[in-house]
């Protein structure tokens, strides 16, 4: 039996976890900064402490996402750390997001979905998330392939930082903003899910107004909370009524409790509560 075919698809995994573990997603970003203040070098041997650290104090959080540019950064031998934390995540049973923003042509996008999302890659992550601006469609081999081995994928959509206005915030010919039709083409490929789909979006917590992701039957990816200045309430009025299908994104507020694993996990504890109303 191939390994996807005894899984569940990943949005009502996601549920499951979200449900079980609260609702939240911790990132595993090891910048040189953070490194430097949890009193590790900054090198491929402080980037692997930094890392199993956190994957001992994330291993009740509902999704982990490593942040794939910190470990690129280090070349080939940060690649191979990133398999190491990816492969500990899978093996402790915690749902893994790979964010690595990919967005390509159709015939390079291929690759990219086989790296993230084939049950044969070393870096196989339960979800990855993917830019769709070069065209929706131009996702399709990362949709096809996450939808065969019941993975998912998370499109940007409108994104924390204040530069994405610019092109997610521009409106096409019937009105909609370009944020709102990634978001409803994320919402036709989640028809006939039964809790959540696995197209899921991202929607930044420091926003003034989010696209409408009412019908978006898909999980909701709120990033930019602690350090970009997002708050629990900017989640709750950004979120509507989606509130279940939300996931509160937070890295540097919860690493920056590190190195040590008790206080990290107390960091996520925290989070977690004041996400409660969540899931509540
Ligand atoms: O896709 C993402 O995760 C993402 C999208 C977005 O709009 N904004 C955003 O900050 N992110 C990521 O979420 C994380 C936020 O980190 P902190 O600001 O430290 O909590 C980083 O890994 C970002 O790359």
């Amino acid at each position: 039996m191939t390994e996807h075919a005894a899984r569940r698809p990943f949005g009502e995994r996601l549920a499951s976890a979200l449900a079980e573990r609260g609702p939240l997603c911790v990132g595993i970003d090891p910048h040189p900064q953070l490194l430097t203040e949890w009193g590790l070098p900054v090198d491929v041997a402080g980037l692997e402490t930094f890392s199993e650290r956190c994957v001992e104090a994330f291993d009740g959080v509902a999704l982990v996402k490593p942040q794939v540019a910190f470990f690129e950064a280090f070349g080939s031998a940060g690649i191979a750390v990133l398999e190491r934390v990816i492969g500990a995540l899978r093996s402790s049973g915690t749902l893994v997001l790979a964010d690595a923003k990919r967005g390509d042509i159709g015939s390079t996008m291929d690759a990219y979905a086989r790296t993230w999302l084939s049950d044969t890659s070393e870096l196989r992550s339960d979800a990855v998330t993917v830019s769709p601006y070069l065209g929706f469609g131009a996702l399709a081999p990362a949709l096809e392939l996450a939808a065969q081995t019941q993975r998912g994928v998370f499109v940007l959509a409108a994104t924390s930082n204040p530069e994405g206005a610019q092109v997610q915030r521009a409106r096409v010919d019937d009105g909609r903003t370009v944020a709102q039709v990634m978001v409803d083409e994320a919402a036709a490929r989640n028809t006939g899910a039964v809790t959540l789909g696995s197209v899921g979006v991202v929607v930044g917590a420091t926003l003034a107004a989010a696209p409408d992701v009412g019908e978006l039957r898909g999980p909701i990816l709120m990033p930019g909370v602690g350090a970009q200045g997002g708050t629990a309430d900017d989640v709750r009025r950004l979120a509507g009524d989606a509130l279940r299908s939300v996931v509160p994104n937070v890295s540097r507020e919860v690493l920056r409790a590190g190195p040590s694993v008790a206080a990290l996990r107390a960091a996520v504890a925290r989070a977690v509560d004041g996400f409660s109303f969540l899931q509540a």
